[in-house]
């Protein structure tokens, strides 16, 4: 499917600082929105229904599913996850910019759908790092931090299937890279967009 709105997709072993540069990226760019996905896990303190995630239990997200509400959908730490059809379509179609924050297998799965979409994987400096923020974020218990960095190793071997690698060493360095890329992008798609001889003709070149 293709859109005219940018479409870029963020994943990253959870603790790799996927959100904090999410919410950093889009306070500098108001062309961009993230997108709130479903999930049937339980909030974790401060997050609010609708801000974060649409909270919703298990046979309300299996029904939505059921009715093919969901873009893609995946199971990831022992939750059920989805990016609805309606949080995005409008919003691509109209011309908008989308990010979404999610795993690395619904990002390929969109991969699929939108071949314009833009993979980005957001990688830890180090293991010992990565545990060290999830551990600092104080959000898990400790049987859940030592789920989440199992699954790191799965998730960090999928890296290689995505557009970029961002090293989120020095936050305000990831951040730089993130908007690096979003740049390019639509520098990218204006071009494919614009009649080349429109553009040319105003260069002077026809
Ligand atoms: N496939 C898929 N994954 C999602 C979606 N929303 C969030 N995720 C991923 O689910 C994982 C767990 O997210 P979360 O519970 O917020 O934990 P955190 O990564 O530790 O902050 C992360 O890898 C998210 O990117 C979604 O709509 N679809
Ligand atoms: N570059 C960084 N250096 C140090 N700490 C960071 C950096 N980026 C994020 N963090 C911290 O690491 C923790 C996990 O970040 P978060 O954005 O919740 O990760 P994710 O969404 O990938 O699970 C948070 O406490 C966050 O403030």
């Amino acid at each position: 499917m293709d859109t005219p709105g940018n479409l870029f997709i963020i994943a990253a072993p959870s603790g790799a600082g996927k959100s904090s540069l999410v919410k950093a990226l889009l306070e500098l760019d108001g062309h961009l929105a993230v997108s709130i996905s479903h999930t049937t896990r339980a909030p974790r303190g401060q997050e609010q229904h609708g801000r974060e995630y649409w909270f919703v239990d298990e046979p309300e997200f299996r029904a939505m599913a059921g009715r093919g509400d969901f873009f893609e959908w995946a199971e990831v730490h022992g939750n059920l996850y989805g990016t609805s059809r309606a949080a995005i379509e409008a919003r691509l179609q109209a011309g908008e910019d989308v990010v979404l924050e999610i795993d690395f297998q619904g990002a390929l799965q969109i991969k699929q759908l939108f071949g314009h979409a833009v993979l980005i994987f957001i990688l830890p400096p180090s293991w010992a790092e990565l545990e060290q923020r999830l551990r600092r974020r104080g959000e898990d218990a400790n049987g859940a931090i030592g789920q989440r960095m199992a699954n790191a190793r799965e998730e960090v071997a999928q890296a290689r299937h995505f557009d970029f690698v961002v090293v989120n060493a020095v936050f305000e360095t990831a951040l730089f890279d993130l908007k690096t890329i979003v740049h390019a992008q639509r520098l990218k798609y204006s071009a494919q967009q614009r009649s080349k001889a429109a553009v040319f003709k105003a260069l002077d070149l026809l």
